[in-house]
């Protein structure tokens, strides 16, 4: 059984469905990445799995268990981290006081995590008493994946983690996302940087007009003449 197995997912905004009979699947350990055109719907997938979006039919099982009309607070705790574009840290507190928001739920905050944090990222262990808001868009980036990463998630969803940074950053990015994946975290990533990608998850899926187009391993679309021309640029 998939670890996440979404299936025939229609979602959207108030009124406005934008997803229609969206079908993905996760397993345990898998690293798989959603690419597609501006607006497709690509980070309204992810919104919709965390309880963000008004659903309007289908499933979602995670580990099991049927998981739409959950809170977001509920669905981390069934081990889904999750990683926004925009406003993923608390600007106005620390990168500590952000991490720690991350367990919230957690009476204590084990001071192993924290340090499995810090170990990932050395340049957060450097900053601990740094305001968020101060600190570079990817240090920030790193911190939100930091906090999500508190509560150890068998799933980590990320969405446009490169987005606004420089090009030496991004190849950084990709690298600790692979070190995450490499240690048994599930990923569901969100890329505009369609290419490198699926250059480095198992299987993609890309979406177009709110619906799955196409889906295969991330080589396999890569080399997919249609997929190259009409949606990496030939
Ligand atoms: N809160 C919202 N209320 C109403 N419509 C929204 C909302 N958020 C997104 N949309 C619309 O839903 C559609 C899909 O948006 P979404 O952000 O999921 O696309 P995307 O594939 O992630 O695109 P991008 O790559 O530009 O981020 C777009 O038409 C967008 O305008």
């Amino acid at each position: 059984m998939a670890l996440l197995d979404v299936s025939e997912l229609d979602a959207g905004y108030g009124d406005l469905q934008i997803l229609e009979g969206v079908d993905l699947t996760v397993d345990d350990g898998e690293y798989v990445t959603i690419v597609g055109p501006n607006g497709a719907g690509k980070s309204t997938v992810m919104k919709s799995i965390f309880g963000l979006t008004n659903y309007m039919g289908g499933s979602i099982v995670f580990d099991g268990n049927e998981i739409h009309g959950y809170r977001p607070e509920d669905i981390i705790q069934t081990g889904v981290g999750y990683v926004p574009q925009n406003d993923n840290v608390f600007p106005s507190l620390s990168v500590m006081e952000n991490l720690e928001m991350g367990a919230y739920i957690l009476d204590e905050v084990p001071e192993s995590r924290l340090e499995a944090v810090f170990d990932r990222f050395p340049i957060l262990d450097e900053r601990r008493e740094q305001k968020a808001g101060t600190m570079s868009g990817g240090q920030q980036q790193m911190l939100a994946m930091g906090r999500a990463l508190m509560l150890e998630p068998k799933l980590l969803m990320l969405d446009e983690p490169s987005a606004g940074l420089a090009p030496d950053l991004v190849d950084d990015m990709f690298d600790r996302i692979d070190e995450i994946n490499d240690d048994g975290t599930a990923v569901l990533l969100v890329e505009q940087n369609a290419k490198e990608a699926l250059r480095r998850c198992d299987r993609g899926y890309v979406l177009v007009q709110g619906q799955n187009r196409y889906e295969d391993d991330g080589d396999a679309l890569l080399g997919d003449e249609q997929v190259r021309q009409d949606f990496l640029g030939g």
